[in-house]
């Protein structure tokens, strides 16, 4: 079954040409694969209409077989919540601590106190935060940042990641480091799409690629083909 489905999607934005049309593609389960296009291409736009940050002008979109345009008012944060985002402006609580940002999504599920201490500390680890967890967001480097909002979006193991250049202030090393963290989530049971202009990074990946061109999918590259 695939877990997300677009369906003749287009979406225009009030007084500018189509950001995305007529894009179809779905996405299985477990897997992990990159939106790649130039500045403008719509890879944006894709991922907020799965985050439900934006609705479609035309076509569905369905998570689980389930159409997002049915999810409204009291429901949107219960999708989120299978939605993990990591966006390109961080967008962290700057008056509370790194600790304080990654549990939040954790806090929200109502996961027991113990628990929520155990499971920040294991992802802050991952990210190479692990010494710190008491910093203010504005104390830290802009890479930092960056790492702290992509700790909070995996923390509480969501069905679906979404990251819109999750790696665009990081250094060539620590993006790899970082690809490679997205690449070990879809054995845990996160499905994993990134929104990536970087086409080097996108093709050591060896993953499937989607290609935008003014809101076009061109192409939809398996991994076997971007070997070849
Ligand atoms: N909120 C908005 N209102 C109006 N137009 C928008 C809005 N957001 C995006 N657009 C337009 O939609 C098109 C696609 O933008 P989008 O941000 O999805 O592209 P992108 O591929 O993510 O670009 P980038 O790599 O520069 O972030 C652009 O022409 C942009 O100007």
């Amino acid at each position: 079954m695939a877990l997300l489905r677009f369906d003749n999607v287009t979406k225009a934005y009030p007084g500018n040409p189509p950001a995305l049309s007529e894009v179809s593609f779905s996405v299985d389960e477990g897997e992990m694969l990159f939106v790649t296009g130039h500045s403008g291409a719509g890879k944006s736009t894709l991922l907020r209409l799965v985050h439900l940050s934006e609705r479609p002008s035309r076509g569905t979109v369905l998570v689980n077989e389930r159409n997002l345009a049915k999810v409204r008012g009291g429901k949107v944060p219960l999708h989120r919540r299978q939605v993990g985002v990591v966006f390109q402006d961080h967008r962290l609580l700057t008056d509370r601590s790194v600790f304080d940002n990654v549990a939040l999504p954790l806090l929200i599920a109502g996961t027991p106190g113990a628990e929520v201490g155990k499971r920040v500390r294991a992802v802050l680890d991952k990210v190479g935060l692990g010494e710190r967890e008491r910093s203010l967001p504005l104390q830290l480097s802009t890479g930092e940042q960056q790492r702290v909002g992509i700790a909070r979006a995996i923390v509480a193991q969501p069905q679906l990641l979404v990251a819109d250049e999750p790696t665009g202030n990081l250094d060539p090393q620590l993006a790899g480091e970082i690809m490679q963290l997205f690449a070990s989530l879809p054995a845990l049971g996160t499905t994993v799409i990134v929104a990536s202009h970087d086409l080097g990074l996108v093709k050591r990946m060896r993953r499937r690629v989607l290609v935008l061109d003014h809101g076009r999918l061109m192409d939809d590259i398996s991994p076997e083909d971007l070997a070849a």
